[in-house]
């Protein structure tokens, strides 16, 4: 069969582009070997925030322990579980329905370069003019003796049981987020880290005031930490050793150091598409160093973070580029969120690089603490802000259950460089998180 297009992958970075050049008139195909919808909407994202719902009310009714709650309710989590699968295992069947309704094929199982033009899927060749490599990245595993004892994000997201205890190896996104909920629903939780901080990219006073919530907790932290084995007991638990000499007894061990680009088994070397340990390269236009193939999301190697609305930009941008359009591609400023109780967000320049740099100014505004009324008793929440010498917003850290939520209104502020008056001449509800931060950090605006 031919194609005009054919996107390896069906997540994210792939599915809006193909929507996109279909409706543009093109013959579309998507090829996926898994669940169509890609991580994000089965493995990831969607089934974390829904499985943290509980865990972030809980959170919540701590603010108001002793001054008008006095009990937690229990996480019960094998029904929690049945309800992720009510509303999540759908998705799938949902988006790939909606993309057939569009015009595009899809098509079942592992792609593989045979030449510049043509795949091969199984026993079935597909030729095309252009080729989008989208094929995401996959949990790391570690190269340690009893690695295949660990378990990943995947194996987590469908739990039947929460374990009575949890040794998460790492403290990055997953670790933290994924161990703020295992607490919540009851485990007993270790992470153990080979870095001295958590959530590397992060303020680092936000990542350990988070640290500091999750030990009060009950959660445990070791730093400077390398797992370096990890071996079944006759118990059934499980011995999560370092090579600094401690050991955890524990029923239960997430590898969560990271991931990795799924670049193997793809022909690459074969058809001369470059790629180094990251994932694949591309120019300003994600093309790739055969010029019909382009990248788009996790899989390329990239300084920006591997997000999913990162992967949607560039799967919109790549169509606009097989359309006709020569502009190389410009990011906007890219917010992140890391899901933990409390929530730490981050856009733009970060305090870390503000310190490095004498034009930028970091105003740090601990606004929870005042303003406790109208913030539903959220101590943590913070803002800090990065200002230029023109006196405009390139960066904020943010702290607080509302932080996902105050960040996106930042996002504009950055990007279309609000004026103090920009910001003042418009109305905001109040009491909001937002109808602080914003008149708050007008302030501070030329
Ligand atoms: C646990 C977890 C939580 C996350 N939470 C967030 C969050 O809160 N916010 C956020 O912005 N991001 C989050 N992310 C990151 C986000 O999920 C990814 O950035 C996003 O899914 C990337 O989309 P993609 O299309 O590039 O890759 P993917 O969604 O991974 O899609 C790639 C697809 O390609 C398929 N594939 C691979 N090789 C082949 C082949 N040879 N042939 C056919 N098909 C192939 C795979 O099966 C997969 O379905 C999270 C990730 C994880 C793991
Ligand atoms: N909220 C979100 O947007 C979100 C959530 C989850 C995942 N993600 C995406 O998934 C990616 C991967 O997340 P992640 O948490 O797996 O990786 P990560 O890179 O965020 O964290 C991995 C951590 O493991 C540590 N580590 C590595 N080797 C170790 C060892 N031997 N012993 C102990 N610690 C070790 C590292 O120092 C690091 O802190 C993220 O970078 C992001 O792109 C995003």
């Amino acid at each position: 069969m031919m194609y005009d297009v054919i996107f390896i992958g069906s997540g994210h970075a792939a599915w809006h582009g193909a929507q996109a050049l279909v409706r543009a008139g093109k013959k579309v195909a998507l090829i996926e070997e898994n669940k169509v919808a890609g991580t994000c909407t089965n493995f990831g994202c969607n089934a974390k925030i829904l499985l943290d719902g509980p865990a972030e009310m809980i959170h919540h009714l701590h603010h108001y322990h002793g001054i008008g709650i006095n009990e937690t309710p229990d996480i019960v989590w094998p029904e929690l579980m049945a309800y992720k699968h009510e509303v999540i295992d759908p998705l799938s069947d949902g988006l790939a329905h909606m993309l057939s309704v569009d015009g595009i094929d899809i098509i079942a199982g592992h792609a593989k370069f045979i030449d510049e033009n043509t795949l091969k899927v199984g026993s079935e060749t597909y030729t095309a003019e252009q080729f989008v490599i989208a094929t995401g990245q996959r949990p790391a595993k570690l190269p340690i003796t009893g690695a295949e004892l660990t378990h990943d994000s995947t194996d987590f997201l469908d739990l039947p049981d929460m374990p009575k205890s949890m040794a998460f190896i790492g403290a990055g996104y997953i670790a933290m987020e994924f161990a703020s909920i295992a607490q919540a629903a009851g485990s007993d939780v270790t992470l153990i880290e080979y870095g001295d901080r958590a959530l590397n990219g992060f303020d680092a006073d936000y990542a350990q005031a988070v640290v500091g919530d999750m030990t009060k907790k009950g959660i445990t932290f070791a730093f400077n930490h390398a797992v370096s084995e990890v071996s079944k007991l006759e118990n059934g638990q499980y011995l999560v050793a370092t090579a600094q000499g401690d050991a955890y007894q524990v029923d239960y061990v997430m590898d969560t150091t990271g991931r990795v680009a799924n670049i193997e088994d793809l022909g690459l070397d074969e058809i001369h598409v470059a790629y180094d340990r990251q994932g694949v390269l591309v120019d300003d236009h994600l093309q790739t160093t055969v010029p019909n193939i382009y990248a788009s999301g996790d899989v390329i190697s990239k300084p920006i973070a591997r997000l999913t609305p990162t992967a949607t930009f560039e799967s919109h941008y790549i169509a606009r580029v097989l359309l006709g359009d020569q502009t190389p591609i410009a990011y906007p400023v890219v917010p992140t969120v890391a899901f933990t109780l409390p929530r730490v967000a981050q856009v733009g320049v970060t305090t870390a690089e503000a310190d490095k740099q004498s034009d930028l100014t970091t105003i740090a505004i601990p606004y929870g603490q005042i303003m406790r009324f109208q913030t539903l008793n959220d101590v943590h929440a913070a803002i800090k802000i990065v200002i230029n010498q023109h006196k405009q917003l390139v960066g904020a850290a943010l702290m607080g259950d509302f932080a996902p939520e105050v960040i996106n209104a930042l996002v504009p502020v950055i990007n279309k460089q609000y004026t103090s008056e920009d910001i003042k001449s418009q109305i905001f509800a109040f009491p909001t998180h937002t109808g602080i931060v914003l008149p708050l950090i007008a302030n501070y605006l030329v």
